[in-house]
């Protein structure tokens, strides 16, 4: 029998790379995409952790199972770590990942190469009946571009150049993106506590 894992999310990237990176474990992921009767969890946490436990234990709450929610975002060093956890909504409610790359590129227009120095980063927490919250991180160095490259991935994928490969998180495979991505990093950690727990 296919175990299944709940991942707390309504974003498609995200559910996407879940599924991809859940496969080979035998696992099949279902999002708040599949679960259309469970309602948007308002994030009004400060960090990443925060946000990130709101949106599992709430909707472990409601469906009583076991749930995984991850929340994330991209810190830039000259913007003072915008966008930070606003960077679903940077450009606006309308969550576009098209103005919000639009609008970090013009923040950043005078900033010079050695200066655009950004990090992904990413939480997941698991939460759950009859069991203690737990969190896990990951992150991602990289840069920021001045013009968009590759179509994969999501979100700021085009302007998120990895020195390590030579190119940006959108022109790499999903295998290739999970290797190296925050969000690899951070299941990577969950990993034997999911195992023991779904
Ligand atoms: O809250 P859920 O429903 O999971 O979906 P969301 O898109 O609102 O997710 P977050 O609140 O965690 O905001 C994360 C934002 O950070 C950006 N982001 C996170 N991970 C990324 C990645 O792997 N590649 C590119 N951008 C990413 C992207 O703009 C996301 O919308
Ligand atoms: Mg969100």
């Amino acid at each position: 029998m296919t175990k299944r894992v709940i991942i707390a999310t309504k974003n498609r990237g995200k559910a996407k790379e879940f599924q991809h990176m859940f496969a080979p474990y035998g696992y099949e992921v279902q999002t708040l995409l599949d679960l259309p009767h469970i309602e948007d969890v308002e994030e009004t946490g400060v960090t990443f952790e925060e946000n990130a436990i709101l949106k599992a234990e709430t909707v472990a709450r409601e469906l009583g199972e076991l749930v995984i929610a991850d929340d994330s975002g991209l810190a830039i060093d000259a913007l003072e770590g915008r966008p930070g956890v606003y960077s679903a909504r940077y450009a606006g409610e309308e969550k576009s990942d098209e103005a919000n790359m639009t609008k970090v590129l013009e923040e950043l227009e005078s900033v010079e190469e050695s200066d655009r120095t950004a990090r992904f980063h990413c939480v997941l927490a698991i939460a759950g009946p009859d069991m203690e919250t737990k969190t896990v991180t990951g992150s991602c160095e990289g840069m920021i571009l001045r013009e968009k490259r590759g179509t994969n991935g999501f979100g700021y994928d085009p302007i998120f150049f990895v020195p390590s490969l030579g190119k940006t998180m959108a022109e790499l495979t999903q295998d290739e993106k999970s290797q190296i991505s925050h969000r690899g990093h951070a299941l990577e950690k969950l990993g034997n506590m999911i195992s023991d727990l779904v």
